[in-house]
């Protein structure tokens, strides 16, 4: 197919906006994936480890009685964190508060928040690493002694109100676990790192959200879209969705392989999952510059986009799947970036872009 063996190079242009393989939720997630979120922990797809040291930390608590310890869930987007809480709410039978590191920019909007949970309570603490320093400082102690400083009062007449709180659950979620200051970190009973998802649990992702949503799917029809969903069900349901549309309208609605892969063909989205994004860089990488290596610059210069997007877009998935590596000299090809757009590397295929060109675009 012409956009995956990528022969237009004037064509390399390609923007990030709200991409269909964007691991963020955009609108129309938001409104769907309350429908599809996993109601408890048996429902919950993959993750097994976390599953069951979960599982473990939450039956010990309720046979005792008490409040769970607090949560700490990492991961990257989309791969459940947010359903997780959630679950874990259900499964104690109490109450959930959901807000954002960013949303809390001062102390008192912390100290506002916890005051006002009930008993057993699970707080939902998103992005928990983008909260502003006061009010990191004052979970600390709410975490360990349920107890919060309330200062009221400015300068030398400032004054600390001591604020009993009610014991509660925290759940903290980050996709950067390493940028938690360790007392925040340490503050933890439990740490579950969450895995990208293999693509036959992807496939059980799917033929669950398929019933949900009602549309017919076969196991081959699942697999193709799973194998397409960069290892997160987010993106595997958002798939879902447009080959659901792909199959109403062109079809007879039913999902069979052929039909999820001329769908996923009209979006761009090729049989690894790479968009038109990812095929710009590696057809740049590849094309003009022989497969590197090549500074990040000058690629974001070949590709049209920002450098910032090269790098933070579609770089991260290009080197998880083994296509792309940033080495000291700049960005480099493997063997398997030439075999999946179908091109043979200079050194074998004796064209122009020999190895002697290595090093002449390292800026
Ligand atoms: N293990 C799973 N089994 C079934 N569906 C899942 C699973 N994990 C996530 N999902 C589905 O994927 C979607 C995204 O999940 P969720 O919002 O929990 O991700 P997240 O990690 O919190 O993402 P973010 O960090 O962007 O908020 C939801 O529709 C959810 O139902």
């Amino acid at each position: 197919m012409n956009w995956e063996d990528g022969s237009d190079t004037a064509d390399l242009s390609a923007t990030a906006g709200d991409r269909l393989v964007g691991a963020d939720a955009d609108g129309e997630d938001t409104a769907v994936e309350a429908a599809l979120r996993p109601k408890d922990l048996e429902e919950f797809v993959g993750q097994e480890k976390v599953r069951e040291q979960l599982d473990l930390v939450l039956r010990a608590a309720r046979a005792r009685g008490a409040t769970a310890d607090h949560v700490l869930l990492s991961g990257a987007p989309g791969l459940g964190k947010t359903t997780l809480s959630m679950i874990i709410a259900a499964e104690m039978g109490a109450p959930i508060r959901i807000t954002s590191g960013p949303a809390i920019q001062h102390a008192g909007d912390l100290a506002a928040i916890l005051s006002s949970l009930q008993e057993g309570e699970v707080l939902f603490l998103d992005e928990i690493h983008r909260m502003s320093r006061p009010a990191e400082e004052m979970l600390y102690m709410a975490m360990e002694d349920f107890r919060v400083d309330v200062i009221v009062g400015k300068g030398p007449g400032a004054t600390a109100i001591p604020l009993e709180l009610p014991p509660f659950t925290l759940v903290g979620a980050t996709t950067r676990a390493g940028l938690l200051p360790p007392p925040l970190r340490d503050r933890f009973g439990f740490t579950g790192h969450m895995e990208f998802y293999e693509p036959s649990e992807l496939e059980r992702v799917i033929h669950r959200s398929a019933r949900l949503l009602d549309v017919e799917i076969d196991t081959a029809g699942a697999a193709e879209i799973a194998g397409r969903s960069r290892g997160t069900p987010r993106i595997a349901n958002r798939l879902l969705r447009r080959v659901r549309d792909y199959a109403q309208v062109k079809a007879d609605g039913v999902i069979t392989p052929e039909i999820a892969s001329m769908a996923l063909a009209v979006y761009e989205v090729d049989a690894r999952g790479l968009d038109r994004l990812d095929r710009a860089v590696l057809q740049a990488l590849l094309k003009l510059f022989g497969g590197g290596p090549v500074g990040l610059s000058t690629l974001a210069v070949a590709v049209g986009e920002e450098r910032e997007t090269v790098e933070e877009v579609a770089e991260p998935f290009l080197v998880r799947e083994g296509l792309l590596a940033r080495t000291p000299r700049g960005r480099v090809a493997t063997p398997a970036a030439w075999a999946h757009l179908g091109l043979v590397p200079p050194q074998q295929g004796g064209g122009a872009a020999g190895s002697g060109q290595q090093g002449l675009f390292g800026a």
